[in-house]
């Protein structure tokens, strides 16, 4: 695994990243999340040995990284690499080549890249024809071209239309899948649920979270939905009860215990209906504004 250690870095005397720890584990997808200047791009630079941390270290499998740039790790930078009026393949052929691949392997693992993300035909194009989501693609393939060890991408979901956003997501799963430790940014909270399996939270340069998704919604998981056959406004003077949420007949809430849950149940069941009562499961995106709030 890839793994951050109390990494601090500071511009003109102001602290940007204050102890940055967390891992991003193998076999996982692993989304890096914080508001606009909360230090993403800056903690991915410093993996990537393009900018060095004042203090800290980063280590893959348990290795302290020395060198000051990672050949074997791929890497999409915020302000995107390529060429917009060079064909793809040139371009292609070329990274791969800085990357000590020879012209004709390279050019195979570029076709076979376009290829599996649907873009053979567009080999000869010029990057700047392809639609934005096409462009990304290509993006993504050029830092897949060697084949590396990591993946770490800043914000590659941007501007995505919702097709796009599900092919590139496949394309991360399936790097995922085969063991490499995938690092992306995003500010498409909505894009959590469906697709990371780790979560790490940044804000203000310090980390506020890092869990797996299944950990962080299981400490989260204390809320209910009521439904009931009339107004739930009782529920605001009930004890052990906290009112999270409620409109007319509907609430939400979180119980102080299992017992408050049970005794609030009986008394809800004794006054009428009661259409629903179940765990509420929180979206990532809920998780991310309370853990910042
Ligand atoms: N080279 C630099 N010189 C001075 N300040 C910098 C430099 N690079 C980054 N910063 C500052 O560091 C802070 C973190 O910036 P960074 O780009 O890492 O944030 P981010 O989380 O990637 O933001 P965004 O979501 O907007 O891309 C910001 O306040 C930024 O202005």
């Amino acid at each position: 695994m890839l793994e951050l250690h109390q990494i601090s870095r500071s511009f003109s005397g102001t602290k940007v990243l204050d102890e940055v720890s967390f891992a991003v584990p193998r076999g996982a997808l692993t989304g890096f999340v914080g508001a606009n200047g909360a230090g993403k791009t800056t903690t991915m630079r410093i993996i990537m040995g393009l900018l060095s941390a004042n203090s800290g270290h980063v280590s893959l499998d348990g290795k302290t990284l020395s060198t000051p740039t990672r050949p074997s790790f791929g890497y999409m930078p915020e302000e995107r690499g390529l060429y917009p009026k060079q064909p793809i393949i040139d371009q292609l052929i070329y990274l791969g080549q800085l990357h000590s691949l020879s012209r004709a392997t390279a050019r195979e693992r570029a076709m076979e890249l376009l290829s599996r993300f649907g873009l053979e035909h567009r080999a000869k194009s010029k990057l700047e024809s392809l639609s934005l989501g096409n462009q990304q693609r290509v993006q993504v393939a050029a830092a897949l071209l060697h084949e590396p060890d990591v993946l770490v991408l800043d914000e590659p979901f941007s501007g995505l239309d919702p097709l796009a956003v599900d092919a590139m997501s496949s394309i991360l799963a399936d790097y995922a899948a085969r063991g490499v430790p995938v690092l992306f940014s995003s500010h498409q909270l909505d894009l959590l649920d469906t697709l990371v399996d780790h979560l790490v939270i940044i804000q203000d340069g310090k980390i506020r979270a890092n869990a797996s998704a299944q950990d962080l919604r299981a400490a989260h998981t204390s809320r209910y939905q009521l439904s009931l056959g009339a107004d739930a406004g009782w529920l605001r003077t009930e004890p052990g009860v906290e009112v999270i949420d409620l409109s007319g007949s509907n609430a939400l809430v979180s119980f102080a215990t299992v017992a408050d849950s049970q005794r609030v149940l009986a008394h809800a069941l004794s006054r009428g209906n009661v259409t629903e009562f179940a765990v509420h499961r929180p979206a990532l995106a809920d998780i991310y504004r309370e853990i910042i709030a």
